[in-house]
């Protein structure tokens, strides 16, 4: 019987799970739809263009051995690649492209259809200038070193990275990071001109914010010379633009961004924006513009998860050279959850004040600076924030834990949550039964115990209660 492309990619999958993490198991390969299975070419369907280039830069070999595996040494891979038109509510466009594992590249089929397809007479070119020497205002603090990669920012750095190594010859092009205050899309744009810089000396790398190239453009139209400032920004390799969103109803500097933006991206040159929002929901700039960021990777961040969050004060501190106790460290990466930006800010003020002070710092100094930033200083632990923070952690339904389900890691998780209900509230044991779907008090009993003597025997279910604990610790401070 003749298999479906269903069939044979679930097969695929079995094998790539067992050999992918699970992380970029769910990231990468989870979201990919088998289409089509004809004359031995498995067709799948990857939701973008970046998708996919990531799936052919890192996965080329697996996916190949795989489907050669079950299909034959004759078998193909094909993509579909989802392309966003920009209307939510227009069915989603998608292009074809042949996986690299199974046919040689030519250049043709390679280069996405995202380029300009009529090129414009560009009036504004000065022959004979090929490369300027220009100072890039960058700061040479931001550099991919010093940026912590997490859940909040993967995208966005990786793209960064592979911008820097081939500016301009990415699809990449424009690179759009957005996202709200304080997140480190300055910092990461910044490390990419530094990295092309690097890697590329000889390109004229230029940073510059929105509201700079305005009062530029301003100046220069008071004094009739536009021509030139035009012209200078497109002689630069890679364009760095800051906060965009301050182009919002700066209509005649939109019409000069319009011009750089056409010359630079036709010319092979690269892009780099960043913005508050997404460009979808960017009002106020002309809609020519905004189709025109949509050309190429639009990567948001997202706040960074505790983890993160530590990582990147404790980098901070070692460029520093400062030492703090881990608690202290962990005290202040918990409570603040706003942005990067006043995760710095916390850590200079408890700095700043135990030298003036001149006493150590440990968390009762951290809790009484940190008022200003913590919104809630101490706070009653509930059992109904330690059995969310339970769900979360094994990423457990809640509902679960109320049934009398009794797969294994849902009894875990209800008996953990049980005995930390017992540890960390006044609550009697009569009442943590009744919020488990009105248990016993014998249950809860039974519970404890259980985590107590598992704790003795079982390595990794300890470091799981542990860290349970220390959050909930956290959560009450
Ligand atoms: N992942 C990270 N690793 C290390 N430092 C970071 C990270 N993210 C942000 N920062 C730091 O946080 C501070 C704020 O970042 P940045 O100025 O780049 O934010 P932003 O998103 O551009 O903010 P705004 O929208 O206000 O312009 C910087 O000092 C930056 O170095």
């Amino acid at each position: 019987m003749n298999k479906t492309c269903e069939q044979v990619w679930e097969r695929c999958l079995n094998i790539i799970r067992d050999i992918v993490e699970w992380q970029p198991f769910k990231t990468w390969f989870e979201p990919i739809k088998p289409i089509q299975l004809e004359n031995n070419v498995l067709t799948i369907q990857v939701p973008s263009q970046f998708f996919y280039e990531y799936l052919e830069e890192h996965y080329v070999g697996l996916l190949g051995k795989t489907i050669k595996r079950e299909l034959g040494k004759e078998a193909r891979l094909e993509y579909r690649i989802v392309v966003e038109n920009g209307t939510p509510h227009q069915h989603p466009k998608t292009v074809n492209m042949p996986g690299q594992f199974t046919k040689a590249k030519k250049d043709s089929e390679v280069d996405f259809p995202l380029t300009i397809q009529n090129p414009v007479k560009n009036p504004f070119v000065i022959p004979g200038i090929k490369r300027v020497q220009i100072d890039s205002q960058l700061n040479p603090h931001y550099t991919f070193d010093a940026y912590i990669e997490g859940d909040c920012n993967r995208v966005a750095r990786r793209a960064g990275k592979t911008v820097s190594e081939k500016p301009g010859g990415t699809s990449f092009n424009p690179l759009v990071i957005y996202g709200s205050v304080g997140l480190g899309k300055t910092h990461l744009a910044q490390a990419i001109g530094n990295e092309v810089k690097r890697l590329h000396p000889n390109k004229a790398v230029l940073y510059v914010s929105a509201e700079k190239f305005i009062n530029q453009f301003i100046d220069h139209s008071k004094n009739s010379i536009i021509n030139d400032f035009i012209h200078f920004y497109q002689l630069i390799d890679v364009l760095i633009v800051d906060d965009i969103q301050f182009f919002a109803r700066a209509e005649k500097t939109q019409d000069a961004f319009f011009a750089i933006f056409n010359h630079l991206h036709q010319s092979g040159k690269q892009l780099i924006l960043t913005s508050d929002k997404s460009p979808k929901d960017l009002d106020g700039l002309q809609e020519r513009l905004l189709s025109r960021f949509r050309w190429g990777l639009s990567a948001d961040m997202q706040m960074p998860d505790f983890e993160t969050r530590m990582e990147i004060l404790e980098m901070k501190m070692k460029n520093d050279g400062l030492e703090m106790p881990k608690e202290v460290v962990k005290y202040v990466a918990y409570n603040i959850q706003s942005n990067v930006r006043e995760l710095e800010g916390a850590l200079i003020s408890l700095l700043a004040q135990s030298s003036l002070n001149r006493k150590e710092i440990d968390l009762e100094l951290a809790k009484r600076v940190l008022k200003s930033f913590v919104k809630t200083s101490s706070k009653e632990i509930t059992i109904e924030s330690i059995q969310k923070m339970v769900c979360e952690y094994f990423d457990v339904p809640y509902d679960k834990l109320l049934q009398k389900t009794r797969k294994r890691e849902i009894v875990q998780a209800r008996q953990i949550t049980m005995y930390l209900a017992k540890s960390f509230t006044k609550n009697s044991l009569k009442t943590i039964g009744e919020h488990f779907g009105g248990r016993d008090h014998t249950t809860v009993i039974h519970s404890c115990q259980t985590v107590k003597d598992l704790m003795d025997t079982d390595n990794t279910f300890r470091d799981n209660v542990i860290e349970l604990q220390q959050k909930v610790q956290l959560a009450a401070m």
